[in-house]
């Protein structure tokens, strides 16, 4: 499988002197689905958004970010051809980032805007095809009856659901997901899930998704990048991220990623170090 994402000693300092990733080294091949967990503030969306290209990693690293054989940025610089790279990413936003006053329809066409003509883009004047595509896309994450909607009358989950359609027509090879689900209830969590699930299925889209609950990324996710204090602490199949191993990894932190659905171990289980994926214990990435 081709590599879908490559990112080499990726360090960030912000400018109040956080540290919020630290060494982080991630290979994700072309069509798997990988979660993204961690405590709330371990660099999830941090992570997320260097790849994306919207921050910057630390100017005196040897980092390197590559999307689909693309430079995004090297060193500390975003690379010139960005523009070309963002077009192959598609990033679906925890507040669904769509502008409220246009129509649900408008808010997918954007997605088209890289490869349409500038002055279309600023008039707002697509083709019939173009409306086609945005309107199959709408139909694919089941809210079509919506599109004449301002999005500002959409429910959350609908709103999500708009968003990952906008993805759809931009034609996203990779998806970045930031806690898609974080402010929606449980019935349309699980919509957006499903849907994030067919799209990597059916279109052999690569999807990362950053999730705060452990039990979600476990049913939807084969593999499990698990963050804390800016480093990755484990890295592997998500049918070996026990309970125990969680709270051998985060300590204390363990239930808030730990969720509702998994069964609560007691503190002193022994744990289970899988064959392959646990990167570092914690006491030894301190
Ligand atoms: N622009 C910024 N300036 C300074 N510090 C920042 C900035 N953005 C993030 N941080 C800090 O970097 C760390 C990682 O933040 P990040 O938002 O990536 O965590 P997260 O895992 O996504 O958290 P959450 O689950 O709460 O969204 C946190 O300590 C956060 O306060």
């Amino acid at each position: 499988m081709p590599i879908a994402l490559r990112i080499e000693q990726l360090n960030k300092h912000f400018a109040n002197g956080k540290h919020a990733l630290r060494g982080i080294d991630l290979t994700v091949h072309a069509g798997e689905m990988v979660a993204l967990i961690g405590a709330s503030g371990s660099g999830k969306s941090t992570l997320l958004r260097h790849v994306a290209g919207l921050v910057v990693a630390d100017g005196d690293s040897h980092s390197l970010v590559e999307v689909d054989g693309r430079c995004v940025q090297q060193g500390g610089r975003i690379h010139r051809d960005i523009r070309k790279v963002r077009s192959q990413v598609g990033f679906v936003f925890q507040q669904f980032n769509l502008v409220d006053r246009l129509p649900v329809m408008m808010n997918v066409l954007v997605g088209m805007l890289h490869r349409t003509p500038r002055w279309r883009g600023w008039l707002r004047v697509f083709r019939p095809h173009e409306r086609a595509l945005a309107l199959e896309a709408l139909a694919r994450v089941g809210i079509a009856d919506c599109h004449a909607q301002r999005a500002s009358t959409l429910s959350g989950g609908q709103q999500q659901r708009a968003a990952i359609a906008r993805t759809l027509v931009q034609g996203a090879k990779v998806v970045l997901a930031d806690e898609p689900i974080a402010s929606l209830d449980p019935e349309s969590s699980r919509k957006v899930m499903d849907i994030l699930a067919r799209i990597n299925r059916e279109d052999g889209s690569t999807v990362i998704v950053s999730l705060h609950q452990v039990d979600v990324a476990i049913k939807y996710c084969p593999r499990v990048v698990a963050l804390h204090q800016g480093r990755v602490v484990y890295d592997g199949p998500s049918a070996d991220l026990t309970p125990a191993l969680l709270r051998e990894l985060y300590g204390v932190q363990a239930d808030e990623i730990l969720g509702a659905a998994l069964p609560q171990a007691p503190a002193t289980a022994p744990v289970q170090q899988p064959a392959h994926g646990w990167v570092q214990p914690l006491a030894q990435a301190a």
